[in-house]
């Protein structure tokens, strides 16, 4: 099986993004890049860390009317990422475009509710219930919409793929027994969310932020 690991590459400087990429690409199966890399680097960033020569999950989270998203996934068809994030909340059209307008060879995945947020939180929004009540309507809709799958956290994913056996299911907010929670909220360790269903995991502090980049990948790959 190949290795499940997403790099989150949350690095503004092109060079260090890619020397961290080099570094570890022997111990994960793919990069993300997120908007703030794409703010500064663009398609040319993008272009430069392809190079290493991973799959490239393209972070956007893109959340506007439809056809101002299906532009953007238009637009970025030429980079030929393997994965692209839209927020759910977009509504059913706007999945239904982002889909439609998506590369023949790029997933896209609905982002749920962000692993930072809690239940106090959603109850902020005026959202009730708890986050596995709220990521199950919206796990619905994205499959109901007819794109490739979603991003929740492990502690939903297990309920999400038993009611979408053949989603895609991307996974961050995960942290190896011990290591700094940070700003993210709904956390279980690797191992769990493969365990339950996780198609990608998505990790980037544990390992970026590690004295060894390259060792903490190994730990991270040789508990899978
Ligand atoms: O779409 C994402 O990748 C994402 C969704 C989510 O709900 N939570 C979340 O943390 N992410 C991303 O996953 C990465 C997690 O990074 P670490 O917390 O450093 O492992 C960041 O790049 C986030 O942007």
């Amino acid at each position: 099986m190949s290795n499940p690991v997403y790099l989150a590459l949350d690095v503004p400087q092109l060079d260090a993004a890619k020397a961290l990429a080099e570094k570890v690409k022997g111990h994960v199966g793919g990069l993300k890049l997120g908007l703030e890399f794409f703010c500064a680097h663009g398609s040319h960033g993008v272009h430069e860390i392809a190079q290493v020569g991973l799959p490239i999950f393209l972070d956007l989270k893109l959340h506007d009317i439809p056809n101002t998203v299906a532009g953007a996934m238009q637009a970025i068809h030429v980079l030929e990422p393997a994965i692209v994030t839209v927020h759910a909340s977009g509504g059913r059209a706007m999945l239904e475009d982002a889909k439609a307008a998506a590369g023949e060879h790029t997933k896209v995945v609905a982002v749920t509710m962000l692993t930072s947020l809690d239940e106090r939180d959603l109850a902020k929004q005026g959202i009730g219930g708890t986050p596995h009540d709220h990521v199950m309507r919206l796990t619905e809709l994205a499959h109901a919409s007819g794109i490739d799958g979603i991003v929740c956290s492990g502690q939903e994913v297990g309920a999400a793929h038993k009611q979408w056996k053949d989603g895609f299911f991307v996974v961050p907010g995960l942290r190896p027994a011990g290591s700094a929670v940070g700003d993210q909220k709904r956390v279980v360790t690797p191992r769990k969310a493969r365990d339950d269903g996780a198609s990608v995991l998505v990790i980037g502090r544990p390992i970026s932020r590690a004295s060894d980049p390259a060792q903490a990948a190994r730990d991270i790959e040789a508990t899978l």
